[in-house]
């Protein structure tokens, strides 16, 4: 295969990688500065001057953090002892040694952004790390639980949806049952617009019940392989050839996106088009509003305790899931790397073997995306097979709304056309890909 085109970096200036790297980067670090302030009595009464102590420390590890950033200095590799701090400092030297001998080390506004974006995130869980006992703080659990909360009627109006469906779900013929299939992955996919590292962490709630508006956005999505979802699973439901049929999702946000993914999953059991679920979420937080183990379990009580009925039904079940097993949350520290998700195999061959079992994987959001296809600038017209780089543990299909300049598998002209139409299109998060690769 040719050689890959290269990764978006902040060395292009006015892109989005730039502009991120320039102004949004250091806007969510301000951010967690302030929420660290602010929780200063609280780290006071739970830990006395320890924890008075930690906060400072933590906010003088983040402020020289957001100085390097703003004034290009090198990577710095990681200092603190964590499961994953020689992995991270061995790919710092990857990325070096990839640098001609006179450009120095890699930087801020010179290196792949997939790597600076993914090592600043990484740096504030350092910054906590090497601050206890406030270590296990997350720095985004508000924003996280703002989003939650301010989706509630979108919620309501989702899971009563969900419980009418589940009840009629005997009466409806094959036709019907595709319909709802396509109307809950489509909730799924604009359910990922609601990103808080897109709005720097301000609120990205729905506006409308995103049911209401699924027909408006349908032109919006660029990529459509729903058909092949469908085909997929109803064959392993008719056929019967496999006693389990396993869905995996790959996690992007918290909040109303994760109620979309769980209203989806739900869905996948009782209509049977699925048997087992399997849900991928990140080990430290990330990206500001990444689901973590702790985010999961969370909005599932959320759920179920609501004092709406068919919420709380929600809820229940979701949790009975969980304790049945149909429902298995997996964490992987592989997800919180910088890597393309073509070096899976070599650097997580657990993970990739695990993924191998599954009948489909679901990949949530523009991150995953970005990974999938390297963040690298692919032609427009590059089939998504080619992007993947040979990343093919099963049947996958990308659901992602657009926040970033890179997108594959697009009709000649089709992205010319679109940048004529709406400059924005590939970064505001308007347009949205359900994107599918069989597999080898
Ligand atoms: O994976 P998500 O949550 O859909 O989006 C995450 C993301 O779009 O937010 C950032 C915006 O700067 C991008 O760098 C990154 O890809
Ligand atoms: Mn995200």
């Amino acid at each position: 295969m040719a050689g890959s085109p290269e990764s978006l970096s902040g060395q292009d200036v006015g892109s989005f990688a730039y502009l991120t790297i320039k102004d949004r980067i250091p806007q969510i670090l301000t951010k967690v500065i302030d929420t660290l302030h602010r929780h200063k009595s609280e780290f006071f009464e739970k830990h006395g001057e320890e924890g008075t102590e930690a906060e400072k420390k933590a906010i003088s590890l983040l402020s020289k953090l957001r100085n390097e950033l703003q004034t290009d200095k090198a990577i710095f590799p990681l200092v603190a002892q964590f499961v994953d701090t020689d992995i991270w400092n061995r790919y710092l030297e990857y990325q070096q040694s990839l640098i001609a001998e006179d450009n120095g080390q890699p930087r801020w506004f010179y290196s792949p952004w997939l790597f600076v974006e993914c090592y600043m995130y990484r740096r504030i869980h350092e910054a906590l790390i090497q601050s206890p006992p406030i270590s296990d703080f997350d720095v985004f659990k508000e924003s996280k639980e703002q989003n939650f909360f301010e989706s509630r009627e979108s919620i309501v109006t989702l899971c009563t949806y969900l419980q009418e469906v589940t009840r009629t779900l005997g009466e409806l013929d094959e036709d019907q049952l595709k319909n709802e299939f396509f109307k809950f992955l489509q909730v799924s996919l604009w359910g990922n617009k609601c990103d808080l590292s897109l709005s720097g962490g301000e609120s990205s709630a729905p506006k409308r019940s995103v049911l209401d508006s699924l027909e408006d956005l349908k032109p919006f999505i660029l990529v459509n392989d729903m058909e092949q979802l469908w085909s997929l699973l109803s064959n392993h439901k008719k056929t019967r050839e496999k006693a389990s049929v396993r869905v995996d999702i790959v996690l992007d946000n918290s909040g109303f996106e994760l109620i979309t993914d769980l209203v989806l999953a739900d869905f996948l059991l009782s209509s049977k088009l699925a048997t087992e679920i399997h849900f991928y979420g990140k080990t430290i937080p990330w990206f500001v509003s990444d689901t973590t183990l702790h985010d999961f379990h969370w909005l599932v009580a959320q759920v179920k305790h609501s004092a709406h009925q068919w919420t709380a039904q929600c809820g229940a079940a979701w949790e009975s899931h969980v304790k049945t097993g149909s429902w298995v949350y997996q964490d992987h520290l592989f997800w919180t790397l910088p890597h393309e998700y073509c070096a899976m195999a070599q650097v997580a061959p657990d993970l990739y073997a695990d993924l191998q079992k599954a009948d489909l994987i679901l990949f949530k959001g523009d991150l995953n995306y970005r990974k999938l296809t390297g963040d690298r600038k692919w032609a427009f017209t590059t089939p998504f097979h080619q992007a993947l780089k040979g990343f093919h543990p099963a049947p996958l299909c990308s659901v992602r709304t657009l926040k970033a300049e890179v997108q594959v598998g697009l009709q000649p002209g089709q992205g010319e056309a679109l940048t004529a139409s709406d400059p924005g299109w590939l970064t505001t998060g308007t347009y949205g890909i359900f994107q599918f690769d069989r597999s080898p």
